[in-house]
């Protein structure tokens, strides 16, 4: 194995990586392609299925060319956005509907009338999920009810989540899901690792249509994309993926990914913990049969909201520009943002909730409403950690990543309004590192998630220095804030 190299594909939302690492975690390339996203009502975010696998399957192409060959890569990990959902013919190969985004809130009502009529305390105990348009179920039940060449394809329908769509297309027809994004579709029982035929029976999902659930590290497949063969050995939806790259291995420990949305994960070790406080139970990971498991607080709008700051407000150049506008005023003027765009996840979960900007006064400028958009971050991660501790997962430090942790001045912020000390990796690509691990493990690199948490380097750090009143004052207006959204 000497010498050989870990080859990753990172399919996020905005865009597709693949990157390759060495067996001490030294990154040796990048290549990514955007991703465009469609937007056909309002409330809806379709891609292009096919897209993210051509886009993909480039990106890998240019790593493996890197590498100098396929016999010079030990193995292939794959981290992915969750949730989203692609409909395919088995037989064909090809894309049989747009994949339906994460994002998207077309089952709002759907979701609404299950609730009314008492299902999500059982959907709750099987799946640790909520019922919310977020997760797979109900856009997969649409989709049948829908889409004539989803409904009609019968047999032939392969349904999936990307990491599973990209497997079946490595591999040319291997039709699998890893355990952590099986999880996320709300079909699946976590407790015993396998779909739940009361729950496919809800949504309608035929249980023949879903893929094998399989480990999140081992020997998942093996592609011939590449010249020379190349085991697939490491699987996980991206969340997971980042918890992992982090280190977050022991229960306690917690990460936070601030990308498109904001998603907080802590470790809670071979516990399935139920929430009472309108969290996620997730899986960490599956490894040779073992589950570990999480809570997660999952915030549908981070860096989106910076992002259309930039867009379609035309208040920024760069998102990075944030930065200097937060730090060139000396306080938010009274502002609040609540970026409740696609309306509000946990711990409020209120997907019919839309966007605020509270208190503008004539003193307020550009600056004040970047610094109230990073402000948010946050609050929300705040509101996270109170229902995280009153689930019994208190934080004694927090680890960042994400596009939007590159932001100092946020960094230095969420550690003064958690209380808790930030640290943030200098290497922040973590999602792709712990689909490294991942297949570092599987391969036979390493022996365990711990042996190979060597890959990850060196952190700074941040520590709380605000004043308690401060503090308390703008979590008071941003309480407000919310409340006014949620009336
Ligand atoms: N320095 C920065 N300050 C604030 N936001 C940033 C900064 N750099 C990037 N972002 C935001 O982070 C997001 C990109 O993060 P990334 O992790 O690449 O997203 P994803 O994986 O969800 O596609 C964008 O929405 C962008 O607006
Ligand atoms: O693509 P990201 O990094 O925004 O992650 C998306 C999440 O997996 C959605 O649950």
């Amino acid at each position: 194995m000497g010498g050989k190299t870990i080859l990753v594909i990172d399919a996020g939302t905005t865009s597709v990586r693949a990157m390759l690492f060495a067996r001490d975690g030294t990154c040796l390339g990048v290549e990514a392609r955007e991703l465009a996203q469609s937007y056909p009502r309002p409330g809806w975010v379709e891609q292009d299925a096919a897209e993210i696998w051509t886009s993909s399957l480039a990106c890998a192409r240019a790593m493996v060319e890197r590498a100098g060959g396929a016999e010079r890569i030990a193995g292939l990990g794959i981290a992915n956005q969750r949730e989203t959902v692609i409909f395919w013919s088995k037989r064909t190969g090809a894309p049989l509907a747009p994949a339906i985004v994460w994002q998207d809130r077309r089952t709002a009502e759907m979701c609404a009338q299950l609730e009314e009529a008492g299902y999500e305390a059982a959907v709750q105990a099987k799946t640790g999920l909520l019922l919310d348009p977020y997760f797979s179920a109900s856009k997969i039940a649409w989709a049948l009810a829908n889409w004539p060449d989803v409904a009609g394809a019968g047999d032939d329908l392969a349904v999936g989540t990307v990491e599973s769509w990209l497997i079946f297309k490595l591999t040319g027809g291997l039709h699998v899901s890893d355990a952590s994004n099986a999880a996320r579709t709300a079909l699946m029982d976590i407790n015993a690792g396998r779909w739940d035929a009361g729950l496919c029976d809800l949504f309608g999902v035929a249980p023949r249509t879903l893929p094998e659930i399989v480990d999140c590290a081992g020997r998942i497949g093996e592609t011939e994309a590449f010249g020379a063969p190349i085991p697939i050995c490491g699987v996980a939806g991206d969340q997971q993926a980042a918890a992992i790259g982090q280190s977050c291995l022991s229960p306690g420990a917690t990460k936070a990914t601030y990308g498109t949305g904001a998603f907080v994960l802590t470790n809670t070790g071979a516990e399935a913990r139920a929430s009472t406080n309108r969290l996620l139970t997730t899986i960490a990971w599956q490894i040779g049969g073992t589950r570990a498991y999480a809570l997660e607080g999952s915030v549908f709008v981070a860096g989106s909201l910076v992002k259309w700051l930039r867009d379609a407000l035309g208040l920024l150049a760069t998102a990075e520009e944030t930065e200097a506008l937060a730090r060139s005023v000396p306080d938010n003027a009274g502002l609040y943002l609540v970026p409740a765009l696609v309306g509000l996840g946990a711990p409020w979960w209120r997907p019919e909730a839309r966007g605020a900007l509270a208190g503008l006064n004539f003193g307020a400028t550009r600056a004040h409403v970047a610094r109230a958009a990073l402000e948010a971050q946050s609050y929300q991660t705040h509101d996270l950690m109170t229902a995280f501790a009153a689930d019994g997962a208190e934080w004694r430090e927090l680890r960042i990543d994400g596009g939007m942790a590159a932001n100092a001045w946020l960094a230095q912020d969420l550690s003064d309004m958690l209380g808790v000390e930030v640290e943030r990796p200098h290497f922040i690509e973590t999602t792709a590192l712990g689909a490294a691990m991942l297949a570092g493990v599987g391969s036979g690199l390493f022996a365990t998630l711990d042996e190979a948490a060597a890959m990850r380097g060196r952190v700074d750090r941040f520590a709380p220095a605000m004043a308690g009143e401060t503090r308390a004052a703008r979590l008071d207006g941003w309480r407000r804030a919310v409340e006014s959204v949620l009336n």
